[in-house]
């Protein structure tokens, strides 16, 4: 039972002026150097301070709208971010005072790990914190590998396809010391950046990539954390140093052309490879694909139908959990952060 969908995002600035608070809620305590978060916001006001992931999102969110009407599912979606407006806190307020008493909510993450996953288990737990009487919020699954991601991907690199290209997929990356604390210890933690390989492995499957590589990218903290290597740039350089002369990206991490993607592999990764000599191509990201409306909405009748669970993958089905809750004691803890 359900009464709306909650569409559960990072959120981004909209205006020059709110880039340095976004960029103040996203690394509150989270010990980011200060010349890091100047370099950052020079990439947002790059693009006159407006990140395109809020007209994604409502873009995304009106594509699942139709698809609910289309297959007769009678569910109001709201929108909420982590990092700004619409604010998660302000959202549940409204779906409050709207008479909503359970909804399902969808994250635009398809991993687990701590900033892919529990950080948005974080949200639902303060918006609930702050909101008295609030709703129910159960937490849809993750969904790297599910049937319909996997294909929008798929298609997204053959599309992009350049002969005789190697073909490499990139998520952000996080702190090793949160990858392997992510997920449950018998399972061997790092679910994060397990389930990335395991995407990219999929997808290079179904386009019959033999070989490809997956890196990480976007990295932040302090130089002497160790996080999740090799970075993207670095290795345009490793994959030329070895004679490769053209490359197709697969920011496999993302959903939707979003910051990060616009600038570290649009700007940065592709002025690399221009200085290397190497073609470069972008595939798409899902979120705009009719696939990825018709995957929020088949995640939405696992629950309201007790349809099927589709997935490709052996990985343990996980991420769905009831009103913030972790996905088990102990899974994803958030790493400690030195100097947060
Ligand atoms: C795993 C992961 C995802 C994928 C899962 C998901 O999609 O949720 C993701 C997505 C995103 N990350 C984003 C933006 C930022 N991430 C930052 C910082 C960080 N990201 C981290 C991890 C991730 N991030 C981590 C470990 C940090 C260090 C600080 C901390 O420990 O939390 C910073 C601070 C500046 C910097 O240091 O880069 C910014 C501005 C945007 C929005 C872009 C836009 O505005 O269009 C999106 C979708
Ligand atoms: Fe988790």
């Amino acid at each position: 039972m359900a009464d709306a969908l909650l569409w559960l995002s990072f959120g981004g600035p909209e205006s020059p002026a709110d880039v340095r608070p976004f960029l103040e809620n996203v690394t509150r305590g989270r010990g980011v150097p200060p010349e890091r978060l100047d370099e950052v916001e020079a990439h947002y006001q790059h693009f006159g301070g407006v990140s395109p992931i809020n007209r994604l999102n409502r873009e995304a969110i009106e594509a699942v709208r139709e698809e609910l009407e289309r297959q007769g599912v009678d569910l109001p979606i709201y929108f909420g971010n982590r990092n700004w407006h619409p604010m998660v806190e302000d959202t549940v307020a409204q779906m409050q005072a709207d008479g909503v008493r359970s909804a399902l909510v969808f994250p635009t993450s398809a991993y687990g790990g701590y900033s892919a996953c529990r950080q948005y288990d974080e949200d639902i737990l303060r918006a609930r914190a702050a909101v008295p009487d609030a709703p129910d919020f159960l937490k849809l699954r993750h969904y790297f590998d599910h049937p319909l991601f996997v294909a929008a991907a798929a298609d997204a690199v053959r599309e992009a396809a350049i002969p005789g290209s190697r073909l490499v997929f990139t998520a952000h990356s996080v702190p090793d010391s949160a990858d392997f604390a992510a997920g449950p210890p018998e399972e061997g933690g790092r679910r994060y950046s397990r389930q990335v390989a395991e995407a990219a492995r999929l997808v290079a499957a179904e386009v019959g990539a033999a070989e490809y590589d997956v890196v990480w990218q976007s990295r932040s903290g302090p130089p002497r954390i160790p996080w999740l290597e090799p970075d993207i740039v670095d290795h345009l350089e490793a994959l030329h140093d070895n004679g490769v002369r053209a490359v197709v990206v697969c920011p496999i991490g993302f959903v939707s052309d979003h910051l990060e993607v616009v600038w570290d592999l649009d700007t940065e990764a592709a002025d690399k490879a221009k200085e290397l000599g190497m073609d470069f191509a972008r595939a798409a990201t899902p979120g705009t694909d009719p696939r990825f409306a018709e995957l929020v909405v088949e995640l939405v009748r696992e629950h309201l139908a007790d349809a099927p669970a589709r997935k490709l993958s052996e990985f343990t089905l996980a991420g769905c959990t009831r009103n913030g809750d972790p996905c088990a004691v102990g899974c994803c803890e958030p790493a400690k952060r030195p100097g947060a």
